[in-house]
């Protein structure tokens, strides 16, 4: 049987006091790669801040990578946080430090102590993006396909059973765009890891098709309960 990592039933999110999404149920299996696509202002961050613990989930019920988002407080979220790997499209790396440095400081504030195994790790994550001599560069000395690089080497760093991803090919030219999308497919299917997606970009979409989620007018509409010999 498939192994669900999000399973959300009945849930409303809100911001505040407006309802964004209503009526959202939701299964996202291990392993499976997810688009989520929607206008602007549609609730797509408010979707993927809900299920990284960032909005409180008021109404329904809601698991993630095996956390039940209800009794989720602001004590357990950074539990549920090391499960998850979150990718930006603005990188969020530490300017004053250098790649190594900022790897290191996600291990240590993750509670990792021995060194040798943080060293194994880093390197483990910077060969998996491609990166392996780009260490000692500071963010600022990298092109933006590298910093991205760089952020999804960071969301690997404690092997996470689910990555979402804001936009991760937003500021990027096609060529690059393309390099990363073809380095979260392979991380997808290399360690099993489930990938929800937030983009815009149909050359992407249309280039690696898979099941997508879209925001619209309120509801999420699930390309996996299309079926159009029923229609
Ligand atoms: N911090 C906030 N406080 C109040 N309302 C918010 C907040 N963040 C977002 N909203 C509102 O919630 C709704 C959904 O926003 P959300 O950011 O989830 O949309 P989105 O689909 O991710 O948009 P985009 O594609 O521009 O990132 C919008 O109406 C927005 O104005």
């Amino acid at each position: 049987m498939s192994e669900a990592v999000i399973k959300l039933e009945n849930v409303n999110i809100y911001q505040g006091a407006n309802l964004v999404l209503r009526d959202v149920n939701l299964q996202v299996n291990k392993g499976e790669f997810v688009y989520l696509v929607g206008k602007t202002g549609t609730g797509k961050s408010s979707l993927l801040k809900t299920l990284y613990g960032d909005l409180p989930l008021k109404e329904g019920t809601g698991h993630v990578a095996g956390f039940d988002l209800k009794t989720v407080t602001w004590k357990t979220v950074p539990f549920l946080r090391r499960t998850l790997g979150v990718v930006f499209q603005d990188f969020q790396l530490l300017t004053d430090r250098n790649v190594h440095e900022n790897l290191k400081f996600v291990l240590k504030a993750t509670g990792w102590t021995d060194n040798n195994l943080m060293e194994a790790k880093i390197n483990d994550v910077l060969e998996k993006v491609g990166l392996k001599s780009k260490g000692f560069k500071r963010p600022f000395e990298m092109s933006g396909g590298e910093q991205q690089r760089i952020d999804i080497a960071r969301a690997l760093l404690n092997s996470p059973k689910l990555i979402l991803a804001d936009e991760p090919t937003g500021n990027l030219d096609p060529e690059t765009s393309d390099e990363i999308m073809q380095l979260l497919i392979s991380i997808s299917k290399d360690y099993d890891t489930t990938i929800v997606m937030a983009t815009h970009d149909y050359l992407v979409i249309n280039k690696y098709p898979a099941r997508i989620l879209r925001t619209e007018g309120g509801k999420i509409y699930d390309s996996a309960n299309y079926h159009p010999e029923s229609v």
